[in-house]
């Protein structure tokens, strides 16, 4: 049973990268496609790069209209790679449990609207935590929301600012996403199969 993800990105892509990386000879999971709101975006050389198809969506079509619902035909799992819009309902009811998003922080705390990028790691550090890591979780309506599939965690030292927090956070992202990733792939596909 063949698996095809779609990546949705906002930015540099380094996720989208170690992704398309992992599954590239995977014998049943496979990205198809970079779907990007923001036309400058790194992640969009990476899959030109890599040879896959990419989709730029436009605000109104995304949220008004259909959700790009027929350009997804051949998606069986969305996954957030620093997607920066939030999944409208339709989108969601047409991926139930399907749509899979990495935060760089530890949920629930740090979390919803404004935390992305390094205002996360700008509040945590502002708050003096003494540990930040990673949580991969499933989409719901809400931001940060969903059922937490994977954490890990790393240490926040006192000398670190925002830059270096992102850094390590990041080693987390790319040693465990693809893995996570897979490991729900498996179970979907041995529940459909009973
Ligand atoms: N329905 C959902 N959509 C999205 C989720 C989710 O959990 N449910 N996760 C986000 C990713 N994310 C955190 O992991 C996140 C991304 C962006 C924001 C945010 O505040 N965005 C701004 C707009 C920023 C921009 O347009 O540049 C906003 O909504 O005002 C919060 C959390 C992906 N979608
Ligand atoms: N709340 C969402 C959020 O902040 N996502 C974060 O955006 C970065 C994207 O990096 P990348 O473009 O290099 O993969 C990642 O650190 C991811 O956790």
């Amino acid at each position: 049973m063949q698996t095809n993800l779609t990546i949705f990105a906002s930015g540099t892509g380094s996720n989208a990268q170690k992704i398309i990386e992992y599954f590239k000879a995977h014998p049943s999971i496979s990205v198809g496609l970079i779907v990007c709101n923001n036309p400058a975006a790194g992640v969009l050389d990476i899959a030109r790069d890599n040879n896959i198809d990419t989709l730029i969506i436009e605000r109104n079509r995304f949220f008004q209209g259909d959700a790009y619902l027929p350009e997804l035909k051949d998606t069986d799992i969305i996954i957030l790679a620093g997607f920066l819009w939030k999944i409208p309902g339709a989108l969601i009811r047409a991926f139930p449990d399907k749509i899979i998003n990495i935060h760089p922080a530890l949920l629930p705390k740090y979390g919803g609207k404004g935390m992305y990028g390094s205002n996360v790691h700008k509040a945590v550090l502002e708050n003096q935590e003494k540990e930040s890591g990673i949580t991969i979780h499933l989409v719901d309506e809400e931001y940060d929301h969903g059922r937490h599939l994977f954490q890990a965690k790393c240490a926040v030292n006192r000398e670190d600012c925002a830059d270096r927090l992102a850094q390590r956070i990041h080693l987390l992202e790319h040693k465990h996403f693809a893995k996570v990733i897979e490991d729900y792939v498996k179970e979907l596909q041995a529940t459909s199969l009973q």
